[in-house]
């Protein structure tokens, strides 16, 4: 869909911007009323819409990361100390659409920050939170990662790792679930899409939005329901129970995880919801001949039907197929699309800090933002002029050349 934003009337030409009309944008809401003048179709100039450089405290926003079912992230920076973040935006007209959307939030918001007090290297981080009271959004800044280990199975050639690779992300992985375990926390959603890769190759869990807490009182990790993707979700859960093991529920689907890792497809797979839980509570599945004995161990240990027969976090991080070490191969599957070493933020630096002339020099033709775009009624949202002014200025600038790597 197109929009029309602000029609220019100099020298009889009528500029329009083209862009998508997209529910998470937030210029939308700040365009002034739009008229529409009649004009012959010949004098019409079709612009594609500037990239306005936009700010939420001292975060610069770059552009959209990924998107789920409640939020988009975007890449962001903080100026003060030129760390790269990523935003999860989350707009509470979209939350009270989706069951228990503003619950999910509140409950992320609050298990991140209590996780983020002693942060682990295998869990995101959330740095800040803002709230934008006007557009009724809710800014979660925290460790930028370049894609999730989803991302990187769909682009490569087999759907699957090699083994090396496999395991380094699996002991990684179950380093960060024991580590939650340990907190009493309950994350109910791990699969290889909420396992996101920093820019290292370092696994962090993300997506804390079902996740339990439980009490760190309690005797046992009873819980009772679970939100988790249909394809990741444990007998128990499959055929009914009402209580269950909490950790033994992540432990299956970390297993179902790694399953899919090694070779490429699910232990159960259908065409259809019903008919993959019913096989699921059925629990009969084949794990590959090729796969040597020890990892074919793990996987029969955390696939286990029985929950009680379960392996525990700590069995799987003890496990010695996670224990010996794998010798790395030459095949690799690799972060797509470099982004790594790219980053979205260059394009609004450049368009905050260099001349027309040097923009031109870099190969970047960004348009000059809108100057009535620049301005906006929040407290919280500032425009680059305010916010780059003096020392901040000299700040973003200096980050332009840490971010050509
Ligand atoms: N810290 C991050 N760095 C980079 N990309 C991220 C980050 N967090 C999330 N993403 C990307 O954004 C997508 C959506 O994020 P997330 O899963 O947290 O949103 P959600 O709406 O809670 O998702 P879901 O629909 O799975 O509940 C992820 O799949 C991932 O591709």
């Amino acid at each position: 869909m197109t929009r029309a934003a602000s029609p220019d009337l100099h020298d009889d030409i009528v500029h329009f911007n083209l862009g998508a009309s997209d529910p998470w944008d937030d210029d939308l809401d700040e365009y002034p009323e739009v008229i529409f003048h009649k004009v012959p179709s010949a004098d019409i100039v079709y612009e594609t819409a500037p990239r306005i450089p936009k700010f939420v405290g001292k975060y610069l926003l770059g552009d959209t990361l990924g998107e789920g079912s409640y939020a988009r992230v975007k890449e962001a920076l903080d100026t003060e100390t030129v760390r790269r973040a990523a935003v999860k935006i989350m707009k509470k007209k979209k939350l009270k659409k989706i069951p228990s959307g503003e619950e999910n939030m509140k409950r992320e918001i609050n298990l991140l920050q209590k996780l983020s007090k002693n942060s682990h290297p295998n869990i995101i981080e959330l740095y800040d939170v803002h709230y934008k009271a006007e557009k009724e959004k809710t800014y979660l800044f925290m460790t930028f990662c370049c894609c999730s280990l989803q991302d990187m199975l769909d682009a490569s050639e087999e759907k699957k790792f090699p083994l090396w690779q496999a395991h380094k992300y699996t002991f990684q992985t179950f380093q960060g679930l024991h580590y939650l375990h340990s907190r009493h926390i309950i994350h109910k959603d791990i699969k290889p899409a909420n396992l996101l890769l920093d820019p290292s190759h370092t696994v962090k869990i993300c997506d804390f939005g079902v996740a339990e807490e439980l009490d760190p009182f309690s005797q046992t990790d009873t819980i009772k329901g679970s939100q988790g993707a249909p394809m990741f979700i444990a007998p128990e859960i499959a055929v009914g129970k009402d209580v269950f093991s909490g950790q033994k529920l992540d432990v299956w689907s970390a297993g179902v995880s790694l399953y899919n890792f090694v070779t490429g497809n699910y232990p159960f797979n259908a065409d259809n919801v019903f008919k993959l839980y019913r096989k699921i509570g059925e629990g009969k599945y084949v794990i590959p001949d090729y796969l040597p004995d020890n990892l074919k161990n793990l996987l029969e240990g955390m696939l286990q039907y029985d929950f009680e027969n379960r392996f525990s976090s700590h069995d799987c991080l003890t496990h010695p197929w996670i224990t010996r070490k794998q010798n790395k191969s030459y095949d690799e599957v690799e972060i797509p699309n470099n982004i790594a070493e790219e980053s979205t933020l260059i394009q609004y630096l450049e368009q905050l800090h260099l001349e027309d002339g040097d923009r031109k020099l870099t190969g970047h033709s960004t348009n000059p933002p809108h100057s009535s775009s620049l301005q906006t009624s929040s407290d919280d949202i500032l425009s680059s002029d305010q916010r780059l002014s003096g020392d901040h200025m000299l700040d973003v600038a200096d980050s332009r050349s840490r971010f050509e790597v």
